[in-house]
């Protein structure tokens, strides 16, 4: 079974506390810097060391070298990672497409400062590989803690976070703190935008490794360090988000239609509850159960179907019986049948189309549906 891996960045992120989380989660080293060896013009080393941050033992790798060039464009770097995991170009391109973006270029000839040297150059790289060779089918990745205050470097002194930062992180949970100063750099945002398949806490897992990993920053707020658990999925558990709204101003006569367009944008489940709202207004709160994959055409559903201005989404865990749908025959009438291990749910509109053809009472067909599902069942080999 391939692992899900959560990343907690509660406390950041950068290239280097990445992939010493990722060595300390025990991906080879060699692993590692056969992949930047592969891009480097020059000779790169990666060096592990076991540090403490505020007590806690963390794992540090040391990128070594001595890069002869300090600017590269996007267009120089691109030309390097043609031996590099298809992911690392994806995490340099959102780093081009994001200092475009706030310098105001176009991101072929956008100049790299410190995020195009080589030891940057060989962050992405590694942590790229590093996540590649670990083979995860699901990266869930926490909400990103960005630090506060300011930063110096080759741009003068920058706002924390940095506007690279700001640009790579739109579309992702993150928030200020945990201390002062620069917690989440350009290359761990644009490597957790670019691997994170879903955001969030850290869903059901059966964890077997743990890997923590330590930057060059150890301030003494916080244990500075960024720490990623490999494991198994609880069997039969899915990460799914519940949407949410709450509506006090729709003709209620268009709740029905606005459930059917949820579900027909792709929601698993679609479902109304009696609130009050502030000021003792009668409202209703719409929900729907999202697989990630689905939650931006459901909540375009939200938008376009009521009169929100704002749809909010958390996180759940589902375990979810095995099911198949099985069909039966009342008297002539095809009826399909929900069938788990526990229980045989006729599909009601099945049901009633039936019992209105057969003139039969609704209860009758669905109590007779039901017991033939069960028979067909039974009667399996
Ligand atoms: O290299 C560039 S162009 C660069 C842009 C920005 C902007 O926010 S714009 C910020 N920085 C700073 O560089 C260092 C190193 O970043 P890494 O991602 O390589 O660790 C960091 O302090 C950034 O804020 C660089
Ligand atoms: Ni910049």
């Amino acid at each position: 079974m391939t692992p899900t891996i959560w990343v907690d960045a509660s406390a950041g992120a950068s290239g280097d506390m990445l992939l010493g989380a990722l060595a300390g989660a025990g991906v080879p080293i060699a692993v590692l810097q056969e992949a930047v060896d592969a891009v480097s013009p020059e000779p790169v080393t990666l060096r592990v060391e076991q540090v403490t941050r505020a007590g806690f033992a963390a794992t540090r790798v040391h990128v070594e070298v001595a890069d002869s060039v300090h600017h590269r464009t996007w267009r120089d770097v691109r030309a390097m990672l043609d031996a590099a995991p298809a992911t690392a170009v994806a995490a340099f391109e959102r780093l081009a497409v994001a200092e475009g973006a706030v310098h105001g270029h176009d991101p072929l000839d956008v100049h790299f400062h410190e995020v195009g040297a080589l030891d940057a150059i060989a962050d992405v790289v590694g942590v790229c590989a590093g996540f590649t060779h670990l083979g995860a089918s699901e990266v869930v990745v926490s909400p990103i803690a960005v630090g506060s205050g300011s930063v110096r470097g080759a741009h003068g002194v920058l706002p924390v976070p940095p506007p690279a930062v700001t640009e790579l992180l739109r579309g992702v949970p993150s928030y200020a703190g945990p201390g002062v100063g620069e917690a989440c750099t350009p290359t761990g945002a644009a490597l957790l935008a670019t691997l994170a398949t879903s955001w969030g806490p850290q869903p059901a897992l059966v964890t077997d490794r743990v890997g923590v990993g330590a930057g060059g920053r150890d301030p003494d707020t916080h244990a500075n360090v960024l720490r990623v658990l490999v494991g198994a999925s609880t069997p039969g558990t899915e990460r799914l988000q519940v949407l949410e709204a709450n509506v006090d101003d729709l003709d209620p006569r268009v709740w029905p239609a606005v459930l059917e367009a949820l579900l027909a944008a792709g929601a698993r489940d679609a479902w109304l509850t009696p609130v009050l709202m502030k000021k003792g207004r009668p409202a209703h709160t719409l929900h729907a159960l999202v697989a990630p994959g689905e939650a931006e055409a459901v909540r375009a559903a939200f938008f376009a179907q009521t009169s929100t201005i704002g749809v909010r989404s958390t996180a759940v865990d589902r375990v979810a019986l095995p099911r198949e749908e099985v069909e039966v025959t009342v008297d002539g009438q095809v009826v399909r049948v929900k069938v788990t291990p526990s229980t045989t749910t006729p599909e009601y509109d099945d049901v009633l189309a039936a019992a209105r053809a057969l003139a039969r009472p609704v209860r009758d067909v669905l109590a007779e549906a039901s017991a033939r599902a069960r028979d067909a069942i039974g009667s399996r080999p």
